[in-house]
């Protein structure tokens, strides 16, 4: 490119950017294909950029639509499912006749017949809740224990709902059109915070940016972006220093965790946050801090609910709107500087030196001891709120901002297209993933080093226990004896290590995959990936020791076979150990699980039973258990081309004079050896198959 032609790129670029600055105070059209800033861009760029420039209207003349509400207007960046882009959009979120039940489980009709007809009534627990939040909105939900705040957002973030009814409408608009699902603009700052313990602040922040900001923004900008939110949450000082673990008490404090789970999701700036109790585990100076910071999210134009249990004055007066519930319903829904004067109206006066947030949960809490008559009060309240003037305009405006986008859809030509960008790519996602799985493993030096005692350790033992083993009749059993221990120690405690790690992970996997993080193929690989190069190389330094020691085969094929068939075998545990943690609920279950599982499988692996003589019905075993095929391979290995064995001179016992005889003796035939390659390979990539299957709909379930 020439000078002349890079100056004027450069003056047009300036002039669009002034101009689109200009323009970020009004509702026109906005650019969606122009580069973004500190981006190289092509000739076709600035031409494309030209080109929209034009069929703008000029600055000032556009005219903004009469939606007959009167706010700042506000210029926020819009996420979808994790991704930052860089286009204005403002979204309010509308609630309408709201039911929450839970569902009645009907007994099967065996049952029925057994124990009787049971009439069961579901528990009703929001009942006709409304409401609204508008951008720049920052909303308190609060209400006694048991009020049905939890409920409320989960429905409004669509989670955690499996086991309830819901009925009634939950609409996200952005003004322009109805958003077909809340999770593509919304974040759901939950409770607990999950991290891997063994990355860095910074290095989690880093991660979480390349996972979710759009790939079209170059590295330097999601560094830049890290850095600013380390400063905007306090998190510098200790942005070198591991998560770590809240029960080992090593990494950082929980204030500190629950500022990092703050910085995770406001990276991508989305413009609907939901924050379940923000401020537990925090003094009341964080407190302070961290609701301040999201009150200037919300006047930059995010729309923000936060379920919160009893603030201090200070945290309680920077919210600008109150939800108050009460046993499922709306006690009071307004500005929160109103909500005193509400409840005075009614009678209910607050004293001058108490919180206004204390007396809404005094009044509206169910005293033990006195139920009938709290309960009579909280419906005369929630009554009083249905039929009030402030109930009455939630419900106007809730129609008002419905009409106004189902209209607005209907009519407008130039709706604003869904976003092209999207997050990592596949390969991002699964390197990403790939690296934090090895940070976990390689950053515990204790549990490498426990890896590597135990592999040498178990190698040794067995070198010794049978070292140099001549070839005559005794040697028989204790080879076979050695290959059959290695096949049972390797098979159990390959998928029981996995068993350990993976139900511990998954309910940080969920989160991340419900927020849109990355797909559950990306980590299932990763993982998988991860296990089979730690146990694999743990049960090659096995036999790597063991097999010259104990003086198996010579043959230096016969060698790198046997390495093979463990390795081979090794990845067929790990398959099934991702299989069965990914399947159980916990660690405890899967590990329950395997203890019968891996009886039946050792019993019908070759060594206690003749596999000739495996009754009919306990012949499927050989498809699902991979120990006989892996014995038969290992036998075959050893002995296929031992020509001669030593008879001993005063034995009564049948001499087997080459290892062809020892084969015939133990029922294993050497033309099966390709066949039980193939059926190894095969469970392998059943259980993989079968593992996938059921993450992708445990992930899916839980969203
Ligand atoms: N899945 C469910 N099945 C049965 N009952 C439920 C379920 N979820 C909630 N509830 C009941 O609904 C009521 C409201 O629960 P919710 O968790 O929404 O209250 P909350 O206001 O968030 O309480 P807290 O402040 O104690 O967390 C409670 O009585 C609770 O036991």
């Amino acid at each position: 490119m020439d000078v002349s032609t890079a100056k004027k790129i450069s003056s047009l670029w300036s002039s669009f950017k002034g101009w689109s600055r200009n323009r970020s105070d009004d509702r026109s059209p906005i650019l969606t294909s122009a580069p973004l800033e500190g981006e190289s861009y092509t000739m076709e760029d600035v031409f494309r950029v030209a080109e929209e420039l034009q069929s703008m209207d000029p600055p000032g003349s556009s005219p903004c639509p009469e939606t007959g509400i009167q706010e700042p207007i506000i210029p926020v960046r819009r996420r979808r499912r994790g991704s930052f882009i860089e286009i204005e959009r403002r979204i309010t979120l509308l609630w309408s006749d709201v039911w929450v039940e839970t569902k009645v489980k009907r007994r099967g009709k065996i049952c029925e017949t057994i124990c009787g007809r049971r009439e069961e009534q579901p528990k009703v627990i929001l009942r006709g809740v409304s409401g609204f939040a508008r951008p720049g909105n920052l909303i308190a939900v609060m209400g006694a224990s048991g009020a049905g705040k939890s409920t409320l957002m989960n429905v409004l973030t669509q989670h955690n709902l499996g086991s309830l009814e819901v009925r009634g409408q939950v609409s996200v608009t952005d003004s322009i059109e109805i958003l077909p699902c809340v999770g593509e603009v919304s974040t759901y700052i939950q409770q607990e915070d999950v991290f891997v313990g063994s990355l860095t602040v910074r290095e989690h922040l880093l991660l979480q940016a390349k996972l979710r900001m759009s790939r079209e923004i170059s590295l330097e900008r999601k560094m830049e972006r890290v850095e600013d939110i380390l400063e905007q949450l306090s998190l510098v000082k200790c942005a070198d220093a591991r998560i770590g673990n809240p029960t080992t008490s090593d990494g950082i404090s929980a204030g500190e965790r629950k500022r990092l789970s703050f910085a995770s999701e406001l990276l991508t700036n989305p413009p609907l946050l939901f924050c379940d109790e923000p401020t537990s585990g925090l003094d009341s100076y964080m407190s302070q801090i961290l609701i301040s910071m999201l009150r200037q999210l919300a006047l930059e134009g995010h729309t923000i609910l936060c379920s919160i249990h009893q603030p201090s004055s200070d945290v309680y007066s920077m919210f600008d709107r109150l939800i108050l519930m009460a046993d499922g319903r709306c006690a009071y829904q307004g500005d929160i500087d109103k909500a005193v004067e509400y409840f005075a109206r009614l009678g209910y006066q607050s004293p001058d030196d108490y919180c206004p947030a204390d007396f809404f949960i005094d009044t509206l809490s169910i005293r033990p001891g006195d139920e009938e008559n709290c309960n009579r009060k909280v419906d005369v309240l929630c009554d009083a709120f249905s039929c009030s003037a402030e109930a009455r305009v939630i419900q106007a405006t809730i129609e008002e901002e419905y009409f106004q986008a189902r209209t607005e859809y209907e009519s407008s030509d130039d709706i604003p297209s869904r976003t092209r960008s999207s997050k990592a790519s596949y390969w991002q996602q699964f390197s990403l993933l790939l690296w934090r799985c090895a940070i976990d493993v390689f950053r515990e030096p204790s549990l490498l080093k426990s890896y590597l005692v135990t592999s040498i350790g178990l190698g040794v033992f067995l070198g010794l226990l049978y070292l140099n083993q001549p070839y005559n009749q005794s040697s028989i059993q204790n080879i076979n004896g050695f290959l059959f221990l290695l096949v049972v120690q390797i098979s159990t405690t390959t998928p029981a290590r996995v068993a350990a790690v993976i139900p511990n992970e998954l309910p940080l996997i969920v989160r991340e995959h419900r927020g849109g993080t990355y797909s559950s193929a990306c980590y299932f690989l990763a993982r998988v990936f991860i296990e089979v190069v730690t146990h694999v190389s743990q049960s090659l330094i096995t036999i790597g020791i063991a097999y010259y020691m104990i003086g198996l085969n010579r043959n230096i094929f016969c060698f790198l076979v046997a390495v093979g068939t463990t390795a081979l075998m090794t990845i067929t545990a790990v398959s099934f150990g991702v299989f069965l943690s990914v399947a159980s609920p916990t660690s405890e279950i899967a590990l329950n699980l395997m203890i019968p599982i891996f009886f039946l499988f050792t019993l019908f692996g070759g060594f206690y039973m003749n596999p000739l003589t495996t009754p009919v019905y306990f012949i499927w075993v050989r498809f699902v258990s991979w120990y006989p095929a892996v014995f038969e391979i290992l036998q075959v290995n050893q002995w296929a081309t031992i020509e001669n064995l030593d008879c001993e001179l005063n034995s009564t016992l049948p001499c087997l004079e080459n290892g062809e005889q020892v084969l015939d003796k133990y029922g294993y035939d050497q033309d099966n050896f390709v066949l039980d390659v193939l059926l190894v390979v095969l469970m392998t990539l059943g259980y993989l198959m079968l593992g996938g299957i059921v993450i992708r709909m445990r992930l899916r379930g839980e969203r």
